[in-house]
């Protein structure tokens, strides 16, 4: 049977659709469908094109060989996964991680389509990703395995095409080595093919900080909205990385008090409020959080229950699941990681009360700045910090509080809110470009 992009999704899926396109495939990707049907009965007469949503366009698995320090020869599996180009070229991130799949890939592609939509930023989505532990890399071998990766995905990849950037255990070195690679390939420094580089590489200031400056600026939205103060709030953050750790900065910079703090090192907590600065050095000086001298150690499983008001995962997918979502005492829920919460979780800390401003707006300040960095590079002009900062603040605000006024309008989640606008912008934009070349 051949399936036209009419076809109602039941009979579809029944027939033709492999294993991974399932709705009812555990994971990410499965977490992602569900997101999407939730959101289907909002979406007018653009729904006929809801199938749009359902499939990635283009999916590249590649392997990766390289000579390892020792001599032998490694092999490595990579994607890159760009979900949807409706609104313009694919953007979104590359994760370096022991447990990158295909599904989680491309759940974090269609989730960039989401995100981008959601900040009107002209772009739409793809991520991609390497299933390796990079912590058992050496230098070199790291460097051989970016330089190799990006070359096999150069079929993809352009300033133009589809724009790579940092995720989770890739940085601004990653960035600059790709930058090189793609410029070397195509005989032009491109610096415009990736974004979150050095600043010295034609990196934007203001980068590094960016996802956890929105997480903060829509956690300090939603707060003024619901009448939490900051002041003296008590704060849980699951990741202390690139996101969770400005977050948790941030916040406490503004009075609040982040009591605990889990990383892949372990659970740390102290009631009166841990020394963020002193955290964020202890992380960069031994690689996590395990070990930090001003604060108890917490059994790993005791972190979701602890007393706080905000809690911040900001680590990987599937935390938040109906096994712990029960436990959670917080009255507000920032998503700072990519799909932290299954779908039966939201559900439960929806019937808790619990506001949950879910990752597609929640996080989407890096891409904001990967955006401005994008503009830079192609002007080659570029702006000051300042300015930066307040671009983003502004962008993040402001669609924010558009998707507030949904969510109100339609008596929704502010994540069924987000799909809702982002959803209407792809599909409008998929249905003026038409089907045929
Ligand atoms: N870097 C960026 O600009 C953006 C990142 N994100 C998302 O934010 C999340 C974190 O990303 P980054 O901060 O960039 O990564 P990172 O590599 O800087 O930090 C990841 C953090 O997660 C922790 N972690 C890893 N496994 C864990 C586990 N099993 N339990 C508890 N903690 C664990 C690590 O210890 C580390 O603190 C990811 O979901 C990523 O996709 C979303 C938007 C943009
Ligand atoms: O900065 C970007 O282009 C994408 C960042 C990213 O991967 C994400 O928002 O999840």
């Amino acid at each position: 049977m051949t399936l036209s992009t009419g076809t109602p999704r039941s009979t579809a899926t029944a027939h033709t659709l492999p294993s991974y396109l399932d709705p009812n495939h555990l994971g990410p990707w499965g977490n992602y469908l569900q997101q999407v049907d939730r959101v289907t009965p909002y979406l007018g007469n653009l729904a006929r094109w809801v199938e749009t949503l359902k499939r990635p366009k283009r999916i590249l698995i590649v392997d990766v060989p390289i000579e390892m320090d020792d001599g032998t020869i490694a092999h490595f599996e990579g994607y890159r996964v760009q979900h949807n180009l409706s609104r313009g070229p694919g953007k979104g991130g590359v994760r370096f991680h022991q447990d990158v799949t295909l599904s989680e890939v491309m759940a974090l592609s269609a989730w960039m389509s989401i995100k981008n939509a959601a900040v009107n930023v002209p772009y739409g989505g793809a991520k991609g990703g390497i299933r390796v532990d990079p912590k058992t890399l050496s230098m070199g071998e790291l460097e051989r395995l970016t330089r190799r990766y990006t070359s096999e995905i150069g079929l993809l990849i352009g300033p133009s095409k589809d724009i790579p950037a940092p995720d989770v255990n890739t940085n601004g070195q990653i960035m600059a080595w790709m930058m090189d690679t793609y410029s070397m390939n195509t005989g032009a420094t491109a610096t415009g093919v990736v974004t979150g580089k050095p600043v010295d590489l034609g990196g934007s200031l203001g980068r590094v900080e960016a996802t956890g400056r929105g997480v903060y600026t829509v956690g300090v939205e939603a707060a003024r909205l619901t009448g939490l103060p900051i002041e003296g709030a008590r704060l849980a953050v699951q990741g202390f990385g690139n996101v969770g750790g400005t977050a948790g900065k941030l916040f406490a910079e503004a009075g609040a008090k982040v009591v605990a703090v889990q990383d892949h090192t372990g659970t740390i907590f102290n009631r009166n409020g841990l020394d963020v600065p002193a955290l964020l050095a202890h992380v960069k000086a031994r690689g996590g959080v395990g070990g930090f001298a001003g604060a108890d150690a917490l059994a790993n499983e005791d972190f979701w229950a602890v007393d706080c008001e905000i809690l911040i995962p900001a680590a990987l997918e599937g935390q938040i699941t109906k096994d712990n979502a029960g436990q959670i005492k917080a009255k507000m829920v920032i998503e700072g990681a990519n799909g932290p919460t299954t779908t039966e979780a939201d559900d439960i800390l929806h019937d808790k009360g619990v506001l949950v401003l879910p990752d597609v707006i929640a996080n989407a300040g890096g891409v904001t700045v990967s955006y401005f960095e994008w503009v830079q590079d192609f002007s080659s002009f570029f702006w000051s910090e300042d300015e930066i900062n307040a671009r983003l603040v502004r962008i993040m605000q402001e669609a924010f509080a558009g998707i507030w006024q949904v969510a109100q309008e339609h008596k929704v989640s502010l994540r069924t809110a987000t799909f809702i606008v982002a959803c209407q912008r792809i599909l409008h934009a998929r249905e003026m470009r038409g089907l045929y070349p």
